[in-house]
């Protein structure tokens, strides 16, 4: 069966696994993508990127200094900005999002958050006064903003905001202002250096009275000259863990009158003479937030996927090792542990993915709805989007790290473009709400959930199987062998547990209450078993997820995504064994069945890893890895990537005349 990256010249072990391909790449990545035509199109993008001279990078970003990296990244933004359209559809979301990744990277650019965060939260809540003036100019870029939420001393507990906005009746201004220095808002991205404007989410106050939350759209700097302008302080937070080319940045703000106009209000509204009316429901300023968290899911899914790809090729190229005598050093994808370890990796990106589809649909279906007056659809999209966000940023992380590792000592290095990736990637797990606290969103709703299904009531799309009635006791490995109703059984068992740990937990929350402790406080005492609940039910829906879209997939594909699926599952199920063990739904028997089921697995993807990781499409520029590079010749490329680091610019540095030779030779006359 063809894989389509066999080429001439090739590593002969990479081209090796390719020729024991059993399905068709092409085909699985159209499906990935969504067609032959959007898979197609993202290899025009990557093909005139990969040839224009304002995209090459002579010296890698590795050998950059900071600000450096931000110079050429912002270059490279000009350029998509002004030739996009000579690349891609500049207005098909996906096409662009290949566009950035193959022209600039992932590690910030100059428009990050003006697209990801500035224009949404506009989109979304603000009214045709403020966006019939606003949303042109900074769609045509005259403009470019950041979305500012999080302070020095608050980013989760947004009630406690500090930054004001006093709502000035006699000018119809809102008065913005930065009470103390906890209150600077602190980490947006752009806003350091090259965001103009701002949403700024601000505490507003009506007549001496707090309200609550609400954004509002400031100006921050002049638009000719980019100085600040008087009484706003804004710049960069300086280095952080990743993001190198992101102006994180810091803010504080004396006083700066708005017109009334700028408070995004779509839907909460302030009259011209003070009257506040609420939104229709609660959260709906809250949206950018659930936006973003839902899309997310796609970036992170493709972060592991890349992990994956380095280290499933590496793996392929690296032979170290025998594991018979008398015979030829083997590949190391070959050892059960690396498959272990690297093949879940896999099967997890695919997943996460084809979550994200399903995600994305309801979203849209939800805007629809909030267009046409009608918000049911937003309190179980929040739960599961909190869920989702959550235990795909930590999955994604743990699954880069494994792969990391799984490279040896040239996973430690940058040339294998894993440690920037983890850097990026891992941020994903604060940023957008701490996992910890959006997996109590998820909990808060499964335990009305639970309630619901106590009293018979009707239950929603994530948690409809609340109301189905357990076995009682475990399918799994009693099946005679029907794959489908293995799976089936596998997931019945998860669904299971997740009920089951959130009744419990919901049990252990009502008895601490009865105990005498207030709601609130009594949660504290539960949330490790609420959050627990929260990721197993979050594993069932993506287990749905993955399941739904197999078993709908083209029948060409069918079988190896059917393999990788039994892989997912018995991973899954092997992992959280214990949660299966624990009410004696499964038994310890069952367990030993799922793990020599986890083991055949990892043989029958064997001859097919390459050819999975190959079908995720992505070019050797995303990968930006020596290790992963489609062709294979690692040590040649990892001695070329060594030469360029400056240390290697002359044979003795001057540090090294400086300080090490007169040591030394101090040294010696003392002898
Ligand atoms: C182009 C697309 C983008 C691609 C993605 C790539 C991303 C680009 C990379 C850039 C990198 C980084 C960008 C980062 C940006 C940021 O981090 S912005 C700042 C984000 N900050 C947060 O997320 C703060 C987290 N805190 C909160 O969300 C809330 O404060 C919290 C939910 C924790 C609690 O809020 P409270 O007001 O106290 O509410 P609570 O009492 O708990 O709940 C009341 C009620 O409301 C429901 N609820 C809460 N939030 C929402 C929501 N967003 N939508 C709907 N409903 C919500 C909650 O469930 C409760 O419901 P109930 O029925 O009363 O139980
Ligand atoms: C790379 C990056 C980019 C960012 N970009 C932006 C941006 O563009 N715009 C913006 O406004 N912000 C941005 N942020 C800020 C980000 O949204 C916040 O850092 C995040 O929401 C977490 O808030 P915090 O920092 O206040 O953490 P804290 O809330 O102080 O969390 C610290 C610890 O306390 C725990 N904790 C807090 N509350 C609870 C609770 N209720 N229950 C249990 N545990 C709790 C947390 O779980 C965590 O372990 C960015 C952050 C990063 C790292």
């Amino acid at each position: 069966m063809p894989n389509r990256c066999i080429k001439e010249g090739d590593n002969p072990d990479l081209t090796k696994e390719r020729k024991t391909c059993t399905f068709d790449t092409d085909e699985l990545t159209a499906n990935l993508y969504g067609s032959r035509n959007n898979m197609e199109r993202r290899r025009e993008i990557t093909k005139k990127i990969s040839a224009d001279p304002d995209f090459a990078d002579p010296i890698p970003h590795d050998f950059l200094s900071r600000e450096k990296c931000i110079e050429a990244t912002a270059k490279k933004t000009k350029a998509v900005v002004q030739r996009g359209s000579e690349f891609c559809d500049v207005t098909n979301y996906y096409e662009m999002l290949h566009l950035i990744n193959e022209a600039i990277g992932i590690g910030g650019y100059p428009l990050a958050l003006h697209y990801g965060m500035f224009l949404p939260a506009l989109e979304g809540q603000a009214e045709k006064e403020l966006t019939d003036d606003i949303i042109p100019r900074a769609k045509n870029l005259e403009v470019i903003g950041a979305y500012a939420q999080t302070e020095m001393g608050h980013g989760t507990n947004l009630r406690e905001l500090e930054t004001t906005a006093t709502y000035d009746k006699a000018t119809q201004e809102f008065i913005i202002n930065t009470p103390t220095r906890s209150a600077m808002k602190w980490w947006p991205g752009n806003l350091g250096k090259m965001s103009n404007y701002a949403v700024v989410t601000c505490q507003l106050f009506i007549d001496g009275r707090k309200i609550g939350p609400h954004n509002f759209l400031v100006q921050l700097r002049c638009e000719k000259t980019h100085e600040p302008l008087p009484g706003i302080i804004v710049g960069d937070i300086g280095p952080k863990m990743a993001f190198d080319t992101n102006d994180n940045g810091f803010l504080a703000l004396d006083n700066i009158r708005v017109p009334r106009k700028n408070m995004l209000m779509k839907h909460a509204k302030v009259s011209p003479d003070g009257v506040y009316t609420p939104p229709m429901h609660a959260k709906l300023n809250y949206g950018t937030m659930v936006y973003v968290r839902a899309h997310m899911l796609y970036a992170h899914g493709q972060f592991l996927a890349t992990a994956a790809i380095v280290a499933t090729r590496y793996s392929a190229v690296r032979r170290q090792g025998r594991i018979e005598h008398g015979v030829p050093e083997v590949q190391i994808l070959d050892y059960q542990t690396q498959q272990h370890r690297i093949f879940p990796q896999i099967a997890r990106a695919y997943a996460i993915i084809f979550t994200y589809m399903d995600i994305k649909d309801q979203y849209d279906a939800m805007i629809k709805g909030i267009a046409e007056g009608q918000t049911d659809l937003l309190p179980d999209l929040h739960a599961i989007t909190s869920g989702l966000k959550s235990v795909v940023t930590h999955m994604a992380g743990l699954g880069i790290e494994q792969c990391r590792m799984a490279c040896g000592g040239h996973g430690y290095s940058d040339a294998s473009g894993l440690p920037k990736l983890y850097g990026v990637q891992i941020g994903g797990c604060t940023y957008e709400g701490e996992n910890m606290v959006m997996l109590q969103q998820t909990a808060r709703y499964l335990m009305k959930a639970v309630a619901s299904a106590l009293q018979g009531k009707p239950l929603s799309h994530s948690v409809a199987y609340f109301g189905k009635k357990s076995s009682g006791k475990s399918r799994i490995g009693k099946e005679g062998g029907d794959i489908a109703r293995e799976h089936e059984a596998m997931l019945e068992a998860l669904e299971h547990a997740a009920c089951r740990l959130s009744v419990e937990a919901s049990q252990m929350w009502e008895k601490r209450g009865r105990g005498g402790e207030t709601k609130e406080r009594a949660w504290n005492g539960v949330t490790v078993e609420m959050n627990r609940a929260a990721r197993v039910h979050t594993r069932v829906f993506m287990a749905r997820s993955f399941h739904r879209r197999v078993t709908s997939s083209p029948p060409s594909i069918r079988p190896v995504l059917t393999d990788l699926l039994s892989l997912y599952l018995h991973y899954e199920c092997v992992d959280m064994a214990h949660h299966l063990l624990e009410d004696g739904f499964c038994s310890g028997e069952q367990i030993r069945y799922l793990k020599s089921r986890l083991y055949e697995d990892l043989t029958t993807l064997r001859p097919n890893a390459v050819s999975l990781v190959d079908s995720f499409d992505q070019s050797d520029r995303e990968l930006n890895s020596v290790l992963g590079r489609r062709d294979g010749n690692v040590y040649e490329a990892l001695y070329q990537w060594a030469r360029k680091s400056e240390l290697n610019y002359t044979d003795v540095l001057p540090a090294v005349q400086k300080y090490v030779m007169p040591m030394m030779e101090e040294n010696r006359s003392k002898l």
